[in-house]
């Protein structure tokens, strides 16, 4: 299903056509930080659809093909003659020149590909911020090069390797670059698209954190009817949290978070998110200690992806025994974000299974729930702004996250109540280390590892033969590749030095400096 059938039209709105760049969501990011909402659509998004979305205006991405080429994805014509102001950028601007009479040619000169600069000739449209002559820092990234421009188009601005690399068609809202001014590689990019939404669009900023908690509390409404019961799986990060705190504001009552305590959980967890949500929000929690059979289930499993298999099936397990509790309940609500959202519509091939992931996702059909999905429209900082908002506190809301599978992963080899004893407490003293170092928004991640590993040491002059914990900090922005942390020294002398002290069993400490790829963020 195409993500336009799900989600629905507003007022001030741009649809970005998405013709495979690796900055298509960069691009929408930059609208909505401009304060607009945004949509991605596949390219081929049908134009009925099209018409019915009605968006104030439409944005053509980059892609990696050439537009004559014989797979090359293309929208109709007839996108172009919906009367909607449209920016095309990149293979955008080469789509728009192959639809309207311009002419695209493979450049000799082997394209061009990194910083430029634009001698700006026309400062009118998306270009009305700047004057005649200024120079603007650009990123180019193309092979082929547009080198006739569509009939009644004018030149914006040049570069010497693209003589057209910023090109319009003022009467109809039509514009196009050869550079991508959704990058930080260009500087004032934000600046040109600001124009194109403000200037030529003539949209307004009007998609604002508190807007969109107050629509988002009316959908929720709307679609649980006056007397529905609603259950939510909580896990007490950032999503679920959120959704929480927005279905309650919806709901009141009538929602039961379930919280499934499978002793896989940091230190204290459990407990925090009692704490938090019954106490502090006042909500109606079901939190189940299911450690037991967690733990029995794991009894004598070794492999990775069988231990993650066990947690799965365990998971939904004991969450179906819990909803079946919350009477009469007819919805689920479930913090699935964006970038799930347009996964789920992108064209990409199939990957390699590296880890099975799992959260409570699947449990709707064989439960007869019906979904409701409130953050389904936002990227994490949207969702982290709504909370803010809400008046939700910064310790949940910008928690690094946390595998479901929990510290099993972090356990190598079997489980057991005394490894994992073992693990808490080590990784409760990197935790507070990492935290009074100021360092813990800044990490992606930092936790422990315990390894499957005895060696020798000496301790108060006695021979030990004890376990050894790996210490994983790392750097990222999606969890897709990373980098591990370069931390002070001192810090992890200090954290070493405690945690071989302070924790009964470990006698050695490591540091993982591995970057993804070729490792990954949790060891299994
Ligand atoms: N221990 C748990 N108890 C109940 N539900 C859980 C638990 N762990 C995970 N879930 C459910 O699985 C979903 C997916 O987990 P996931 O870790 O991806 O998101 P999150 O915990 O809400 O947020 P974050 O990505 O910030 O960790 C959660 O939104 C929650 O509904
Ligand atoms: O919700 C989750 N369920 C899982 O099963 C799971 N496994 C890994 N992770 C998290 O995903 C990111 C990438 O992890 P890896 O580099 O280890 O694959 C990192 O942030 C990991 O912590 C999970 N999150
Ligand atoms: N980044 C792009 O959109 C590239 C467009 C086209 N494939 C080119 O090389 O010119
Ligand atoms: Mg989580």
């Amino acid at each position: 299903m195409l993500a336009a059938a799900m989600l629905s039209p507003r007022r001030d709105f741009v649809v970005i056509l998405d013709f495979g760049s690796q900055y298509t969501q960069l691009i929408a990011r930059r609208v909505r930080e401009s304060g607009v909402y945004c949509e991605i659509h596949r390219f081929d998004v049908p134009i009925a659809e099209l018409r019915r979305l009605a968006p104030r205006a439409l944005i053509l991405s980059g892609g990696p093909a050439s537009v004559y080429g014989d797979n090359a994805p293309r929208c109709s014509r007839e996108v172009l003659e919906l009367g909607v102001p449209t920016l095309g950028i990149c293979y955008g601007l080469q789509l728009m020149a192959y639809h309207l009479g311009g002419k695209v040619e493979r450049a000799h000169t082997g394209g061009e590909y990194g910083p430029a600069a634009v001698r700006v000739e026309r400062p009118t449209g998306i270009f009305s911020r700047f004057a005649e002559g200024d120079s603007l820092d650009v990123w180019m990234s193309h092979g082929d090069r547009l080198t006739a421009m569509p009939e009644g188009f004018v030149s914006l601005g040049t570069t010497t390797g693209s003589p057209l690399c910023a090109v319009a068609r003022e009467r109809d809202k039509l514009y196009g670059l050869q550079f991508h001014p959704e990058v930080v590689h260009t500087p004032r990019g934000k600046e040109i698209l600001q124009s194109f939404l403000f200037d030529v669009a003539g949209l307004s900023p009007t998609w604002t954190p508190a807007s969109f908690v107050e629509e988002a509390i009316a959908a929720v409404r709307e679609k649980a009817g006056p007397s529905d019961r609603v259950i939510l799986g909580l896990s007490g990060g950032v999503d679920s949290s959120v959704a929480a705190v927005l279905c309650q504001r919806a709901l009141g009552d009538r929602l039961t978070c379930i919280f499934v305590d499978n002793g896989l959980l940091r230190e204290g967890e459990a407990e925090s998110v009692e704490r938090t949500f019954r106490g502090h929000f006042h909500m109606n929690l079901d939190a189940v200690d299911a450690s037991a059979r967690f733990l029995e289930g794991l009894r004598g499993v070794v492999d990775p992806e069988q231990k993650r298999k066990v947690i799965g099936r365990l998971f939904i397990e004991v969450f179906e025994e819990e909803a079946k509790r919350v009477q009469g309940a007819k919805w689920l609500v479930q913090g699935t974000l964006y970038p799930d959202v347009i996964e789920s519509v992108s064209f990409k091939g199939p990957s390699a299974v590296i880890k099975s992931h799992h959260n409570v996702g699947g449990l709707p059909e064989r439960m007869n729930l019906g979904l409701i999905e409130p953050l389904r429209e936002l990227f994490k900082d949207e969702v982290r702004a709504a909370g803010e908002a809400m008046g939700m506190p910064r310790d949940i809301l910008y928690r690094q996250p946390f595998p479901g599978p929990g510290l099993a992963v972090r356990c190598l080899g079997e489980v057991t109540p005394e490894k994992l004893r073992v693990l808490k407490a080590a990784d409760a003293i990197f935790d507070q280390e990492i935290r009074a170092a100021g360092l813990y928004e800044s990490l992606w991640q930092s936790f422990c590892v315990l390894l499957p590993v005895r060696s020798v040491g000496v301790m108060g002059d006695e021979r030990t033969y004890d376990e050894a914990i790996a210490l994983r900090a790392v750097h990222s922005t999606d969890g897709m590749t990373a980098d591990w942390a370069r931390l002070p020294y001192d810090l992890i002398a200090r954290v070493s030095s405690r945690i071989i002290n302070e924790v009964r069993g470990v006698n050695r400490v490591v540091l993982d400096v591995s970057s993804k790829p070729p490792s990954t963020i949790e060891w299994e």
